[in-house]
């Protein structure tokens, strides 16, 4: 009987330069060939609603990224995926943290009530079409003391996290109930990525290492 060749690892690009995207990605399985962050302008525009912030970013960040992918002949044919995570208290979208003072309304905000997480995906195949899930997920924080909030600010954590917290870390401890995709609010929607993947063809679960 004459061997049958290995088919070759369809090969995977992770348009972000988020360490939570990577991770979610390589919990699943799936291997990463190459992480092609994509610089955007993420202003919502006005009235835009968070859901479709986070679906514009995702195809915005796939595009462009795309097109760095397009120049590189060693990445021809891979599938290309990019994400964007938006939290939001009813239609206000909170910042993407950068000063402890913005963390610090976001926690107060947060304090005591129920927001949202969205995160979008956004495939690009390897014939360069676009394909994209939504993901949500409702989470509801304890009253936050201000000991809470003070001993939070000083962690750190909240720096560079949408809503000024991440719930992979120590905020974890303030989320009374997550109702929906968990791996959404880390960054990375599991099982939306993977039905987009498996859909255009990605094998997924060939590359599983035993
Ligand atoms: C709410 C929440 C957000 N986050 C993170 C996920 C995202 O990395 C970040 C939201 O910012 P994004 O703009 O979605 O992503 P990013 O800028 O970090 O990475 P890139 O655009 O290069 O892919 O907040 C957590 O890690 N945990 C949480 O609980």
């Amino acid at each position: 009987m004459t061997p049958q060749p290995v088919p070759a690892r369809p090969r995977l690009v992770l348009a972000s330069a988020s360490p939570r995207r990577l991770a979610l990605l390589q919990q699943a399985g799936l291997e990463v060939d190459a992480l092609l962050p994509a610089e955007i302008d993420e202003t919502p525009q006005r009235g835009e609603a968070p859901r479709f912030l986070a679906q514009r970013l995702a195809t915005r960040k796939a595009e462009v990224a795309n097109k760095i992918k397009n120049n590189q002949p060693e990445l021809v044919g891979a599938y290309l995926i990019a994400a964007d995570t938006v939290v939001a208290v009813g239609r206000r979208v909170l910042p993407k943290c950068e000063t402890r003072d913005e963390a610090e309304d976001c926690l107060h905000l947060l304090s005591g009530r129920q927001h949202r997480v969205y995160t979008a995906v956004s495939l690009i195949t390897p014939r360069g079409a676009e394909r994209r899930r939504l993901a949500e997920a409702r989470i509801r924080f304890k009253r936050l003391s201000s000991a809470e909030i003070a001993a939070y600010l000083a962690t750190d954590e909240w720096r560079g996290k949408a809503g000024g917290y991440a719930i992979q870390g120590r905020a974890g401890i303030f989320v009374a109930t997550v109702v929906g995709s968990y791996s959404a609010v880390v960054g990375l929607p599991l099982y939306e990525t993977y039905a987009l993947l498996s859909g255009e063809g990605f094998p997924a679960l060939d590359f599983w290492e035993p």
